[in-house]
């Protein structure tokens, strides 16, 4: 990599200059005719009723009023929509005028012969003619040049053909305000010197897009196409996170035209990580996409009020529990609901219930029973087997609802009907006059009386709750149904421990309450007796931390999404429950899915080489892991006297900041743990203890439970504890690990007993070692 001359560097710096006085030139255009639409925008709202023709004396009237006031509105939105639009439009140009580019390739095309240079910033630009591009998008077919190769032979997919030629200049620039800070040459990769100067910034708060640097093993992430499931696997710190932000950017841009925020979901882990990646698609000029974490969608989903244990609160409990409790029935709950085997289970269940014990509601109307539970199920079952519950459902349904309008027919000549028209408003009784007169014209035998109509309104009214119901097919009682999977069903072959399994979780529902275990596998079962009302709005689902889901909950996903595309990333090193290993999709993507890719990140950015190389030797996974050569001080571990925790604690937070960190991490291996160290650094220094309801972070000194650290970064992190008793078996490690890979430039490890067995595996030199 080569500085370039001064001279260079001069005829950029116009460049810049030139592209910045357009950018103002647009700018001011846009503005003018913003203000133009702005106060026609005001004009219509302000003679909005005077071009409207109200008219409501005669029904055809009232159409005519409706139609004018439709139209009217119409027009609004339009106006208000451009006037957005070039809004967005102001914003972009006002970011690129900050800084407008930041790479440049000089290519030349086989074919045209031609060699123009290509300037890639985040957003397109033109120039005035509107013919040429003075900055690509980086997502623009041709940019992906910038990230995929280095000057020489190179090629690129447009949507018809390959394009083919040689890149004879690559160039990176850092231009702020306007100015060009730095502009490198590159010969071999992109980025290093790039990449090092962004990685030794401090840690934020707010994750940032990393398109000036995006590597070529992460391009192929962004701009994957065609897979149904595009599965990730990625070292801690490889930029999954990063890649799946900027692969979402990518796909709004490729696919503008059918495809908006709203078709693409984010899974993610919790609140905190939501608001710590919430910058990253704004800052790019794009919208954010749906996010919720798995626990707010079962809890969306799942239509019984049951009360649902969160992930942290399972995790908290799997790691707090005390030897006696390592085979607990809660364990064993754990084991069998997060199998695929468990699945199997409910299919059978399911079957079962084709031909008998689904448990159904009363329909009651004014206190007294309509269609009792007996005769729906009597309904139910005497259809035809063959036919899948959910139609069945349907079919009960519709029975239903004309068993409703026969009864609605009954009820209309009783006395509680007249009574109850009282209660209607004026414009009932408008309507009702309107709707009397009109038929009365149509219907020359009878007499239209607007008292019958008033009943119908009546009968209409108090019966729509019902018949609401019914749709929702709230006649099921899908959770006494589940129930008696536990109560009254033996499986062919029962799984281990069933009999427990049984009464613990028979516990569980008489109190309302689902472990998180249970919540899928309930959800699952819910959509397998009603039906999947598939939610088609999503056509991509993007699942970060995707190593943290058992079998079962991603089976799940599976069949609640079947035609979205996936995009799922994690790392299996740091994966909390190591049962969960076999049959999680990042190890065992099966074959027999339709289609899908497994890509493999090694390359890992955040931290130091010198904490990439204590960490990768106890590494759970065997996936290979390749430090990315930014240089730090060796991780310290402190071996001192446990009295001194506070004095320690305190002395090294307040060293770190001196140097420099911003953001420090105390990371505990559970919320106990972080609840008995904020007691004691209690009035001892400043600092923010974060909970599983955190959904924002500050700088500053932080105390949290490392399931809450996940995918977030530090600038240090000191781990309180790691002691041999603290972290010991296969769980732990995975622990351990994600707790030391949070750190960007420093880790500090204290303990008052022997170590942590794996710091063993780390040869001495790796770390220094100090006792106090
Ligand atoms: N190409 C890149 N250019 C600049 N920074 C990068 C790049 N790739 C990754 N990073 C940085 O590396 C850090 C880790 O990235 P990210 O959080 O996306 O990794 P991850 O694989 O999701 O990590 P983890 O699994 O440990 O949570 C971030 O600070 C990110 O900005």
């Amino acid at each position: 990599m080569t500085s370039t001359n001064n001279h260079t560097r001069e005829e950029e710096q116009l460049r810049v200059d030139r592209v910045i006085h357009h950018i103002d030139q647009k700018a001011e255009k846009i503005i003018a005719r913003a203000s133009s639409i702005k106060e026609s925008v005001i004009e219509l709202r302000k003679d909005f009723w005077e071009d409207v023709t109200v008219n409501i004396d005669e029904p055809d009237d009232v159409i005519e009023t409706q139609a004018s006031i439709k139209q009217q509105a119409e027009l609004l939105t339009q106006k208000e929509q451009s006037h957005g639009k070039l809004d967005d439009e102001l914003k972009t140009l006002k970011r690129l005028r900050e800084s407008p580019y930041f790479g440049r390739i000089d290519f030349h095309e086989d074919i045209e012969q031609t060699q123009e240079p290509i300037y890639i910033g985040i957003a397109s630009l033109m120039d005035n003619s509107d013919e040429d591009f003075l900055v690509y998008d980086w997502r623009a077919p041709i940019s992906s040049l910038y990230y995929d190769y280095s000057p020489g032979e190179a090629q690129y997919e447009t949507m018809e053909e390959t394009i083919s030629g040689e890149i004879t200049l690559k160039r990176q620039f850092i231009i702020q305000q306007g100015i060009i800070n730095g502009m490198f040459d590159t010969g071999v990769t992109i980025g290093d010197r790039l990449l090092q100067e962004v990685l030794g910034n401090n840690a934020s708060t707010k994750m940032k897009s990393i398109v000036a640097t995006i590597q070529k093993e992460q391009n192929r992430i962004i701009r994957n196409k065609g897979n149904q499931y595009l599965i990730v696997q990625g070292a801690a710190g490889s930029g999954k996170t990063s890649a799946a932000l900027q692969r979402i950017a990518y796909l709004m841009y490729a696919y503008r035209d059918i495809l908006s925020a709203d078709n693409i979901v984010l899974l993610s882990p919790n609140p905190l990580f939501s608001s710590y990646i919430a910058n990253v698609l704004p800052e790019l000029g794009e919208t954010n996409v749906r996010q919720t974490t798995f626990l707010d969608f079962l809890e969306n989903q799942i239509r019984h009020p049951f009360t649902i244990e969160s992930p942290f609160e399972q995790m908290e409990y799997v790691m707090t529990r005390t030897n006696q409790q390592n085979d607990s029935i809660r364990m064993k709950n754990i084991d069998c609901k997060s199998d695929l085997s468990f699945m199997r289970l409910l299919d059978g269940f399911i079957d079962h219930l084709n031909t008998q014990d689904i448990q159904f509601r009363n329909i009651t109307f004014r206190g007294e029973v309509l269609i009792s539970k007996e005769q729906i199920s009597d309904y139910f079952y005497s259809l035809d087997e063959t036919i899948t519950i959910p139609n069945k459902l349907e079919l009960v349904a519709r029975w239903l609802l004309q068993e409703i309008r026969d009864q609605q027919q009954n009820e209309l000549d009783k006395d509680w009907v007249l009574e109850k028209t009282e209660l209607l408003d004026k414009e009932d009784y408008q309507d009702a006059f309107y709707q009397a007169q009109k038929q009365a014209e149509h219907e020359t035998n009878e007499v239209v009386h607007e008292e019958s109509i008033l009943r119908k309104e009546v009968i209409k009214r108090v019966f729509a709750p019902i018949k609401k119901k019914i749709k929702e097919y709230q006649f099921v009682h899908t959770s006494a149904a589940y129930q008696r999977l536990f109560t009254d069903w033996t499986p062919d072959e029962p799984p281990e421990n069933w009999e427990a399994i049984r009464t613990y979780t028979t516990a569980n529902l008489a109190e309302n309450f689902l472990p998180w275990e249970d919540a899928a596998p309930y959800l699952y079962f819910q959509h397998r007796l009603l039906g999947t009302p598939h939610d088609r709005s999503v056509r991509y689902l993007v699942v970060d931390e995707a190593q943290d889901y058992a079998g079962f909950q991603f089976a799940c996903i599976k069949h609640i999404f079947p035609n979205a595309r996936m995009t799922l990333l994690g790392d299996i090193n740091q994966a909390i429950y190591s049962y969960m290993a076999d049959e999680n999709p990042l190890v065992a993507a099966s074959p027999e899915e339709a289609s899908y890719e497994k890509i493999t990140l090694t390359k890992s950015y955040r931290s130091t080489r010198q904490i990439a190389e204590f960490t990768i030797p106890f590494a759970p996974g065997n996936e290979m892991i390749e430090p990315f050569n930014r240089e730090g001080n060796k991780p310290l571990l402190i071996q001192q006297d446990r009295s001194n925790l506070a004095k320690t604690l305190v002395a090294e937070a307040n060293k770190l900041r001196k140097n420099g960190s911003e953001t420090i991490g105390i990371i505990c291996k559970t919320k106990q743990e972080s609840s008995q160290v904020a007691s004691l650094l209690k009035d001892k220094i400043a600092f923010t203890q974060i909970d599983e309801s955190a959904s924002n972070f500050p700088k500053g000194l932080l105390i949290l439970p490392v399931y809450l650290a996940k995918g977030i970064e530090m600038d240090a992190v000191i781990v309180p504890d790691a002691s041999k008793e603290r972290y010991s078996n296969e769980t732990d490690r995975t622990l351990f690990y994600t707790a030391c890979t949070r750190a960007m430039h420093e880790l500090i490890m204290l303990t008052a007993e022997k170590p942590a067995p794996f710091i063993s595996e780390v040869p001495q030199e790796k770390y220094q070692e100090e006792r106090r």
